[in-house]
């Protein structure tokens, strides 16, 4: 996707002069013709760097600076002058503008700073991520079962045991068995995964245990499996309850023996690995219904973590919600947002089917779409997915619920999509007051966003929404909306979307 870079200047020649070589140059442009409209159109849409005039009617550019900057510290603007003194320079270095050019504009002057800022900008973008990754790591909660489990990582990541953790999806059980590696004698060597139902079973064996050259259609060079992969280290074996029967067999002895033969190998191998294996099934049944070996489920099953649903220990979600907002605020390079009392309690009230995986996503979503800086009772309830919300009453200032209010209906997906819509115009004319009466079909239409817009609003909804559906899971969204994977991918780029936190 293109660059997109808003130009703000109240000289129409000058914006659409510029407009034009950037659009030569490759780049999407949004225009303004004043540090007003310029703030309307940093708050609505997705920009990635400004070029603004310092010396404007109304605002002046410095003042807009200021503003930019509080609004989107992240936002790399370019300040330009006709007048420009060294002062003034200095003084929009101080407010946070990333270069100065002094009009007439030279042409390759302003493509060389705008590939700087856009390349320091992807740099510290990427630095983020990273921390963001590093940060996954750490297990956030201080409640009692919070406090359980990491007592009991305390007490068996140390020793050789191997661990089955249970839970729902989503509640955590990877976040655990990476602790648990990274507490071990074997922290230096590789924490390998495997995650058994997302292989097709005829694949499985090759995947844990390798295959030689020719072993099957398909196997042209030899292949080194998970379990040679993680000698010396730590092997996850992720919904090991969908692990087909003839392959438990085959663990089971790698197990017992700590040996193995890659598919279509005669020489046996020594592997020294730590098995950690999690479910989110119940073993005990699925023995009785004859699906899962009770021998096997003995040898995986020395040391049990439960890891309860989110729903079962509520008094983790201030932290958790604290934490992935701070998260989200500086992914997505905004101010931290704050959340009032009333948001907490709406988002305590809800049940969290999806658990932690869902919340994140539920927080991050709120880190972009509302308009902060604080979150209010209403942003909360029109997050949470609809019909799914515990409506709880509004609270007064003391902190105690005021008279409890009627069971409020849930807005409609139509009055969701207007609310989550941005507000301003990208171009500089005002926009007419008169908006137009609803359609039919409860679809709103503005006047002050082109068709193709409205149309990229409508469409950044739904797969925002389906999205949080399916708790992030790419694959399964596309099937949802019938879409094939990569052009659901390439749409999602397209729309400036970003997969957020999922992980398969
Ligand atoms: N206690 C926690 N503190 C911080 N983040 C957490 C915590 N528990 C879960 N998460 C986050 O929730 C998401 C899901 O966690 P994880 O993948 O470990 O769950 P899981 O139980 O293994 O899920 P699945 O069964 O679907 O594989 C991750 O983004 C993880 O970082």
């Amino acid at each position: 996707m293109p660059a997109s870079v808003l130009i703000v200047d109240d000289e129409k020649n000058i914006l659409l002069t510029l407009s034009q070589s950037l659009q030569l140059a490759g780049y999407q442009t949004h225009l303004a013709s004043s540090g007003q409209v310029a703030l309307d159109v940093v708050s609505a849409r997705p920009v990635d760097a400004v070029l603004m005039d310092v010396k404007m009617p109304d605002m002046d550019g410095l003042t807009a600076l200021a503003r930019l900057t509080e609004l989107k510290p992240e936002l790399p603007v370019i300040m330009m002058s006709g007048h420009g003194t060294i002062d003034t320079a200095v003084k929009a270095t101080q407010l946070g503008a990333r270069d100065f050019l002094e009009k007439p504009i030279a042409r390759e002057r302003m493509l060389v700073a705008l590939r700087n800022v856009l390349k320091h900008q992807a740099a510290m973008e990427e630095l983020q991520e990273l921390r963001a990754q590093l940060g996954r790591y750490d297990m956030v909660g201080s409640g009692p079962a919070m406090q359980r489990i990491f007592s009991l990582i305390q007490r068996t990541a140390p020793s050789e045991g191997r661990v089955l953790i249970t839970g729902e999806n989503g509640t955590g059980k990877e976040l655990i068995a990476r602790a648990l590696h990274q507490n071990s004698r074997r922290k230096g060597q590789p924490f390998v995964k495997l995650n058994c139902a997302a292989v097709p079973h005829e694949l499985i064996e090759s995947e844990l245990f390798g295959h030689e050259k020719g072993a099957f259609t398909g196997a042209v060079s030899v292949r080194r499996g998970k379990f040679e992969l993680a000698h010396e280290g730590t092997l996850f074996l992720d919904e090991i309850g969908d692990m087909p029967p003839a392959m438990q067999a085959k663990l089971l002895r790698v197990l017992q023996e700590g040996e193995l033969e890659r598919v279509g190998g005669a020489e046996t191998l020594k592997v020294d690995v730590r098995v950690i294996a999690a479910t989110n099934k119940n073993l005990e049944k699925e023995i009785a219904a004859g699906r899962f070996r009770e021998d096997l489920y003995y040898r995986i099953n020395v040391v049990q973590i439960h890891s309860p649903p989110l729903r079962e220990r509520r008094e983790d979600l201030p932290d958790l919600i604290n934490t992935f907002l701070g998260e989200a605020c500086a992914k997505n390079g905004r101010r931290p947002l704050t959340l009032s009392p009333e948001a907490l309690a709406v988002m305590s009230a809800y049940d969290y089917p999806g658990n932690v995986r869902e919340l994140r996503n539920l927080v991050e979503r709120l880190a972009i779409l509302c308009e902060g800086p604080v979150i209010s009772r209403t942003d909360a309830l029109e997050l949470l997915p609809r019909g799914r919300a515990v409506v709880v009453p509004p609270v007064v200032e003391n902190g105690t619920a005021a008279v409890a209010a009627p069971p409020s209906p849930m807005p409609s997906e139509a009055e969701l999509m207007v609310a989550a819509s941005t507000p301003a115009p990208a171009l500089a004319t005002p926009a007419p007051t008169a908006a137009p009466a609803p359609a039919p079909t409860g679809f709103r239409p503005r006047v002050d966003r082109t068709f193709r817009e409205q149309v990229e609003d409508a469409e950044r909804e739904i797969i925002l929404h389906v999205l949080a559906h399916t708790h992030d899971n790419v694959t399964e969204a596309a099937r949802i909306l019938d879409l094939e994977r990569g052009h659901f991918y390439k749409k999602m780029k397209a729309l400036g979307l970003r997969r957020g936190q999922s992980e398969s």
